[in-house]
């Protein structure tokens, strides 16, 4: 199809005896906000390894507009325009907030030794393009006013922010937030649900998603892939999975 953003088809991923992540396939749309949802060991954070490259899937094909990712590493699939976040908060925690956004941006931009030795008009260029860039997600999420602060110091809810502003300053085309509620606040829930909703709007992100917190997938989803031992049992959209008896007896049955 024409408008589809990443593409994955036949994924599987074996651990040595257990096939954690078993034949699962799914699309996700330009501009759509699309969940993986599914029980504890599910295989949820394995499909999510394996799209952004941090594990080589065991087979299956994954693409981004049509080109091929599966086997590329991390950082050149991030350069790829694909990049995620954690679901414990990994960020440089010794760095403050603005030198956290600036590296990330150092990191996806290839730099060029020769012109950052002599400082070219070029490279000075670049820097200043970054600094403000980086001063744009410090405002963008409410954080400029600790651009100062190690990234470690600020609150949790904060740090989750951060970790979103370190993907977007790359210019994402595939958003991945994984577990992005976890351990925030009812009101910072709410805010963040607004913020998935506002960054797909306004910067044309998909986003990919992994979250427990139901409400939150129920309200920011248009599509949701169920997984259960590592294999999909349902994809369809929110009022379509809430009322499907296997993901009731898988998942929702459960809680
Ligand atoms: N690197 C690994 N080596 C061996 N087994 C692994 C590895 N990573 C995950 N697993 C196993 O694969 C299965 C799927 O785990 P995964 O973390 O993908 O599930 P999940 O759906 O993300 O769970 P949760 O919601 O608890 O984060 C689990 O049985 C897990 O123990």
């Amino acid at each position: 199809m024409s408008n589809t953003m990443l593409q994955v088809d036949s994924l599987s991923m074996r651990f040595g005896g257990l096939l954690a992540v078993d034949g699962v396939a799914f699309d996700v749309k330009e501009r759509e906000i699309f969940a993986i949802i599914g029980p504890n060991g599910a295989g949820k954070t394995t499909v999510f390894n394996c799209i952004s490259g941090f594990y080589r899937p065991s087979t299956g094909r994954i693409a981004l507009q049509g080109q091929d990712l599966a086997g590329l590493g991390s950082h050149s699939v991030a350069q790829h325009g694909l990049v995620r976040t954690f679901q414990n908060v990994r960020l440089f925690k010794h760095m403050t907030a603005l030198e956290n956004l600036l590296v990330a941006q150092h990191r996806h931009l290839s730099t060029n030794l020769v012109s950052g030795l002599f400082k070219t008009r070029a490279y000075r260029e670049s820097e200043r393009k970054a600094l403000d860039n980086a001063l744009h997600w410090l405002d963008y999420m409410g954080l400029r006013e600790f651009a100062n602060r190690e990234a470690g110091n600020l609150a949790y809810g904060h740090q989750r922010r951060l970790e979103i502003a370190r993907c977007m300053v790359t210019q994402p085309r595939v958003l991945m937030l994984d577990e992005p509620a976890a351990g925030l606040n009812p009101q910072e829930k709410k805010d963040l649900q607004g913020l998935i909703e506002q960054l797909r709007q306004q910067y044309g992100v998909a986003v990919l998603l992994i979250e427990h917190d139901m409400s939150l997938v129920m309200g920011v989803s248009e599509r949701i892939l169920v997984m259960e031992h590592g294999r999909p049992i349902a994809l369809g959209t929110p009022e379509a999975i809430r009322s499907d008896e296997r993901v009731i007896k898988a998942y929702l049955g459960e809680e």
